[in-house]
Formats: structure tokens, C-alpha cells, sequence
């Protein structure tokens, strides 16, 4: 147990999603000594026994069982006014809704926070130090989820932009796709200083234009998450990319990784967004084509550096 612990009270945290986040999640939570109920279908536990009497309700459910998940708690009877915690990093393909967005819409008088940082769950599962953000509109929330989760091992932030906090780590997917594709067809360091810091521009651009704060983009759930996805073999997107780097095709990576790279379905939700608010989002839009089959790796290079040339920053 964490040195924490006389100052931090043990509660009752059920942890929807067992995957490799939930999983996770539910080891740093047991290490500050609380009680986790963790919920999968796969693990075919009941829903309504596992959310019984909790303190706090964490969603680390990949974004496509986001809204079935919300739907089946409905039916149910959530603790009053408990926080709901969403970890999920992705954009709902009907609503073009963030996950914050939907549990926010079906549980209106919750407090909602995200939680989201550079956080290969891997890593975690090993005991590494890391840190994250937890962020809310109801700071009181985000600090009950800070004290849940902090410990000498994984430092925990609040933030007070939940938006920008779930942005960044969201759109930082479908760069760690690009960060794959300049890896695996090794066009040095150079590029890919150039593509990470065009890129943060890029999640600032369209971020901000979403509600998101222009300083959380620099922060842990921002450039920091950026910095870890884009340059480790352990992310999932980033494999991605690598992998189409290697002339494979998508469904092969996808196929071989056998779980969930949410920076495909970003990526077509981001680009539909982009197109919807005539933000520019060039290096997304490169992403989009090579995932949809409309141009190669190589070519999406090229496209890149023959843009029309153009000032760094408008000052
Ligand atoms: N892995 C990581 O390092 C990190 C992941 N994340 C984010 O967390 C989310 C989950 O990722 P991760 O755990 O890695 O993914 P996994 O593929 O390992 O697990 C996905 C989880 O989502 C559940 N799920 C999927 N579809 C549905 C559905 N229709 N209804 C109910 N449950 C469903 C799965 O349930 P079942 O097992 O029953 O199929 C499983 O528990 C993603 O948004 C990811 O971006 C964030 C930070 C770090
Ligand atoms: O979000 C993550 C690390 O912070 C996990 O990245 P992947 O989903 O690409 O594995």
C-alpha cells in the first residue's frame, strides 16, 4: 500500500472495461488500498452488482461501448452524485461527441472528469513512475479522482479544462499513426521533429476551436501524451502506422494487434469534424487517406513538404 494511505481513505471504485486500461487502472486504485469491482462483458459479471453502493465510477471502455455502456446504466440505479471518470481516448462516430460529451448528456447530474495522460498501461502494469491529469468542472470531483489514483508511483495533476484534457489525448492518436508511418519508413529525426511540433500546431488549431484551453495542449495530457505515443512500440497507433509503413494493409495491422487502436475510427470522426468547421487539419488529412486507401506512405510525404510555403506563426 502507498504511503498515502492514512490521508486517503479507502472507497469502493468500480472499473467498467477490463482491458488493458482497466486493468490497469484497477492495479493503481488497489495499490492505494481500495476496493475495485472491475465490469466486462468478457468477464460476464453483473453490471448492477459491480456499481452497488461505489464511491466512484471509472469508464475505461474503448469508445465503441461507450454509449451501449451508458445505456445499460440507465436501466440501473448509479450512486447519487457520485463522479464518473471517462479514460477513454476517442470520438463517437454519430455524435462526433467526446466521451466526456456523452456521459456528461446521460448522467446530467453527475460531476464528470477525465482522466488522461502519457499512460501505456504496460508500463503501469510494471510498477513505472508515471503521471496524468484528471480534469473537471467540479474540482471537489477531480480531487476525490486525484486521491484515488495518486501515489509514489503515478503522479496525479487537476486540471479545470476538461475539454482540452480528453482533446489531447484523442487527437494525439492519429498523430502517433504518422509518428509510425516517419518511424517505419525511417526519414530521420529531423522529420520527425518536424511532424510532432507541425502536428501540436495542428491539435491546438482544432482543439482550441472545440472548447479545449491553449496551455493544456503543452501539458502531460497534451504534448506529454503526444511525446510518449509517438515514439513507443507499445503504442497501438503507433503500430499502426508502422505497419502500413511496411506495405501492410490496415486490416492486417489490425488483425495482428488484436485490440483497440482508436486513432482509425479518430481519425475519420476528426476529418468529418474538419471538414463540418473549415479548420485545416493537413497532416489528420494525410492520416485519413492512408487509412482509407487513397494514397500511400510515400506519398503522403511528399504531399506534406509540397504544400504552399507559408509563415511558421501569423504573429
Ligand atoms: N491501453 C492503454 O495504454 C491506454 C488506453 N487508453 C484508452 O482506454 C480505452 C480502452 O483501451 P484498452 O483498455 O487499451 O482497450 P482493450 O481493447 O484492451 O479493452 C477494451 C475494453 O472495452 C470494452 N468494450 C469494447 N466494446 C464494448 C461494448 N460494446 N460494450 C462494453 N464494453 C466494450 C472491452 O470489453 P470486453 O473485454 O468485454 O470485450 C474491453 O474491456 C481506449 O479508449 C484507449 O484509447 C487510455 C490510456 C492508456
Ligand atoms: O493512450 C495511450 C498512452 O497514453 C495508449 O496508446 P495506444 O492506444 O496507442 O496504445
Amino acid at each position: 500500500m502507498s504511503d498515502s494511505s492514512v490521508s486517503n481513505p479507502p472507497l469502493k471504485i468500480a472499473i467498467l472495461g477490463a482491458g488493458a486500461w482497466g486493468s490497469a487502472l484497477a492495479k493503481l486504485a488497489n495499490y492505494n488500498g481500495h476496493t475495485v469491482y472491475l465490469w466486462s462483458r468478457r468477464l460476464g459479471n453483473s453490471l448492477a452488482e459491480s456499481i452497488h453502493s461505489i464511491d466512484v465510477l471509472v469508464s475505461a471502455i474503448s469508445m465503441r461501448g461507450v454509449t451501449a455502456t451508458i445505456d445499460q446504466l440507465h436501466s440501473l440505479k448509479l450512486p447519487d452524485q457520485i463522479p464518473i471518470v471517462t479514460a477513454t481516448k476517442g470520438l463517437d462516430p454519430d455524435s462526433t461527441c467526446t466521451p466526456s460529451q456523452l456521459w456528461g448528456r446521460g448522467f446530467p447530474d453527475h460531476p464528470i472528469v477525465v482522466l488522461s495522460g502519457p499512460n501505456l498501461s504496460a508500463e503501469i502494469q510494471q510498477g513505472l513512475p508515471a503521471a496524468t491529469v484528471v480534469a473537471s468542472e467540479d474540482l471537489e470531483a477531480a480531487k476525490i479522482v486525484q486521491r484515488v489514483f495518486a501515489s509514489n508511483r503515478f503522479r496525479v495533476y487537476t486540471s479545470s479544462d476538461p475539454m482540452g484534457t480528453e482533446l489531447g489525448g484523442t487527437l494525439k492518436n492519429v498523430i502517433a499513426i504518422a509518428a509510425g508511418v516517419c518511424d517505419g519508413l525511417q526519414l530521420g529525426t529531423n522529420a520527425k521533429s518536424a511532424l510532432l511540433t507541425r502536428a501540436l500546431t495542428e491539435i491546438i488549431r482544432i482543439g482550441t476551436h472545440l472548447g479545449g484551453k491553449t496551455e493544456t495542449f503543452f501539458g502531460l495530457s497534451g504534448l506529454g501524451d503526444m511525446l510518449t505515443t509517438c515514439n513507443s512500440a507499445l503504442s497501438r497507433n503507433y503500430r499502426v502506422g508502422y505497419g502500413l509503413a511496411a506495405g501492410k494493409t490496415l486490416e492486417q495491422v489490425l488483425t495482428e494487434l488484436g485490440s483497440t487502436a482508436e486513432g482509425v475510427n479518430t481519425t475519420n470522426v476528426l476529418i468529418e469534424i474538419a471538414h463540418r468547421e473549415r479548420i485545416p487539419v493537413p497532416i489528420s488529412w494525410q492520416v485519413y487517406q492512408l487509412l482509407n486507401h487513397q494514397i500511400t506512405p510515400q506519398k503522403a510525404v511528399e504531399s506534406l513538404m509540397e504544400r504552399d510555403l507559408k509563415p511558421e506563426f501569423y504573429l
